[in-house]
C-alpha cells in the first residue's frame, strides 16, 4: 500500500520545494512531480515537513514526592495531535539503578505509546556499577545521560562526579545532558526567602535568578571540555546561559543549547499572579524570565548559537502541585507543552519574522535527530527516511485552551493563546494518526522504541582532537635534568 503526499511544498531545514512525497510502506519511496499512489493525501497550500521531534519529556516520572500526572498514552497522542511524532524521554534511576529503570520506562512505552520514542537516561551519583551499567545502556540503544546540576539531596551531582561520567561518555560515545543550575546557591537562596517569609510561588523565580544557571553552565561546559566530550545544556532559559554557551561555541567548543517555548514565551511575571493556583502551575525550573532573557534566546535561534526548541513537557495537576500550598520548594516543578510547541513556535517565529520556515523545521526537528544521531531515519523528509510527516497548514488557527486539549492535565499554561499554523496531518511511520482521515483516537502501543547508536560524527572529531591535544611529557635527558635527579 503506497500513500502520495500531493500539492505541498517540501520545507527541508535547508531549502523550501515544491514536490509530491510517495511513501511506501513506512518509508519515503519518491519525491519528485507528478507521482502516484494508492491513496491521496491533500497538501494543497500547505507545507510537507519533518515531524517535530520532542527531545526532552518526562512522562509518568516519579519526582518530588509525586509523578507526573501525563501519562504515556495521553501524552504522546497530544503529541502527534501537534504535529509531534517522536519525543525522548528521561529515564531516572532508583535503588535498582539504570537497566531495571530502563525496563520500566519501555514496558510503560511499550504499552501506550502512540507515537514513536527513545529515552534519555539520567547518572545521579557515581560508582563501579554506574560505570559499567552506562555502557550496557549505550547497547541497548540510548546515547544520551543526563546529570542533573541542581534538586539537592535528590538528583544533583557533584563536579566530581560529572567529570567521572563526561568522561565515560567520551569513552563509550555517548552525550551528556545538563540540568546547569547551582544546587547549593539555589538550596541556600530558597532557604533565605522561606525565612524572609516569602513562601508563596514568587519566591521560586528569587531563588533561581539567572547568575545561578548561567555560573552552572559555564562550568558544565568547562568539566565537558577537560574529558573531551560534546555537551548539550537543557532547557537554557536566559542571557547568562547562552552567553556561556556562546562564547564556548565562539572557542570552536562542541556545546549545545535547547531554549523551552515555556522560557521563550512566558514571562517571570506569571509568578505574582494573585492567584496561587495560576502561579504554581507555572512553578518549573529553571523559572520563566523576562524579556531581555527571551529576546536573548530567540536571537540564539536565528544566529545559530542555540540549536533546538523543546518543551519539558512534565505536567502536574493542580491538586499536585498544591503539595507546596504552604512551601513553594515542595510545589513539584515542572509545566507543559508538548501538544503546542510547533503551533506557538510557527505563530510567534515564523509569522513574525523571528524565525524562517527552514529554520523551524532545524530548531523543532532536523538539528534534534543530528545531535541526537537519528538523522536521517528521523528529522528528514527524503528518500529512506522513516515517513514521519507533518502536513502543515499555515491557515488553521486555534485558540489553546485546556478544555480541548488531548493532554489530561486541568489546565494549560497557554490557556488563551491564539495560534495560527497547525497540522493538516500527522504521520507516523507512513500512517495518518492525526488530521481529517486518522482515527484522531490514540493508538496505544502503535509507538516503537527508536535506538540511537553511539560515536556520533561530533564524538568522533572530538576524540580525535582531544587525543592530538593530549598532555604529553616532556622527555629529557640527564644532562638537562638537574643534579641528584
Ligand atoms: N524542569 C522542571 O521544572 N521539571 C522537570 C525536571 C527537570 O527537567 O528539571
Ligand atoms: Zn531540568
Ligand atoms: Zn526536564
Amino acid at each position: 500500500m503506497s500513500t502520495v503526499i500531493k500539492g505541498g511544498t517540501v520545507v527541508a531545514a535547508d531549502r523550501s520545494y515544491e514536490a509530491d512525497v510517495l511513501i511506501e510502506g513506512e518509508t519515503i519511496a519518491a519525491i519528485g512531480d507528478n507521482l502516484a499512489g494508492d491513496k491521496v493525501i491533500d497538501a494543497e497550500g500547505a507545507y510537507i515537513m519533518p515531524g517535530g521531534i520532542d527531545p526532552h519529556t518526562h512522562l509518568e516520572m516519579p519526582f518530588m514526592g509525586t509523578t507526573t500526572a501525563e501519562t504515556w498514552e495521553s501524552g504522546t497522542f497530544a503529541a502527534l495531535s501537534g504535529g509531534t511524532t517522536m519525543v525522548v524521554d528521561f529515564v531516572i534511576p532508583g535503588e535498582d539503578g539504570m537497566l531495571k529503570a530502563l525496563d520500566a520506562w519501555e514496558e510503560r512505552a511499550a504499552r501506550q505509546a502512540s507515537s514513536d520514542y527513545s529515552f534519555h537516561v539520567a547518572v545521579t551519583g557515581w560508582s563501579e556499577k554506574i560505570f559499567d551499567d552506562m555502557a550496557a545502556v549505550v547497547g541497548r540503544g540510548v546515547n544520551t545521560f543526563k546529570h542533573f546540576m541542581a534538586y539537592k539531596g535528590a538528583l544533583m551531582v557533584n563536579d566530581d562526579e560529572m567529570f567521572a561520567s563526561f568522561s565515560r561518555c567520551a569513552a563509550i560515545g555517548a552525550l551528556p545532558l545538563v540540568h546547569a543550575e547551582n544546587g547549593d546557591l539555589v538550596a541556600a537562596l530558597q532557604q533565605k526567602c522561606l525565612e524572609m517569609g516569602i513562601s508563596g510561588p514568587e519566591a521560586h523565580a528569587y531563588s533561581r535568578p539567572p547568575e545561578v544557571e548561567g555560573e552552572a553552565t559555564n562550568r558544565a561546559i568547562m568539566i565537558a571540555d577537560a574529558a573531551g566530550v560534546p555537551v548539550y545544556i537543557v532547557h537554557t532559559s536566559c542571557e547568562q546561559a547562552h552567553e556561556a554557551i556562546r562564547r564556548a561555541r565562539q572557542k570552536g567548543m562542541r556545546v549545545y543549547g535547547e531554549p523551552l517555548i515555556q522560557h521563550l514565551l512566558l514571562d517571570v511575571g506569571e509568578y505574582a499572579n494573585a492567584d496561587w493556583d495560576h502561579a504554581a502551575r507555572r512553578v518549573m525550573s529553571p523559572p520563566f524570565r523576562d524579556r531581555q532573557h527571551q529576546d536573548s534566546l530567540w536571537a540564539g535561534l536565528s544566529a545559530g548559537s542555540l540549536q533546538v526548541v523543546a518543551t519539558d513537557h512534565c505536567a502536574f495537576t493542580t491538586e499536585q502541585k498544591q503539595f507546596g500550598r504552604t512551601d513553594f520548594t515542595k510545589i513539584p516543578n515542572g509545566t507543559g507543552g508538548l501538544e503546542d510547541r510547533l503551533s506557538l513556535l510557527w505563530t510567534h517565529g515564523v509569522e513574525t519574522g523571528r524565525l524562517t520556515m527552514n529554520e523551524f523545521v532545524a530548531v523543532t526537528s532536523t538539528n534534534i535527530a543530528q545531535i541526537l544521531n537519528v538523522y536521517p531515519r528521523k528529522g528528514a523528509v527524503m528518500v529512506g527516511a522513516d515517513a514521519d510527516i507533518v502536513v502543515w497548514d499555515p491557515k488553521k488557527s486555534k485558540t489553546i485552551t485546556a478544555a480541548t486539549q488531548k493532554s489530561i492535565i486541568d489546565y494549560n499554561v497557554f490557556e488563551g493563546h491564539e495560534v495560527r499554523g497547525m497540522p493538516r496531518y500527522t504521520l507516523s511511520r507512513g500512517e495518518v494518526v492525526w488530521g481529517e482521515e486518522g482515527s484522531n483516537e490514540p493508538r496505544p502501543g502503535r509507538g516503537r522504541f527508536v535506538k540511537r547508536p553511539p560515536f556520533s560524527a561530533v564524538n568522533r572529531a572530538l576524540s580525535t582532537w582531544k587525543e592530538l591535544t593530549a598532555p604529553r611529557a616532556v622527555q629529557r635527558s640527564a644532562e638537562h635534568m638537574p643534579i641528584g635527579v
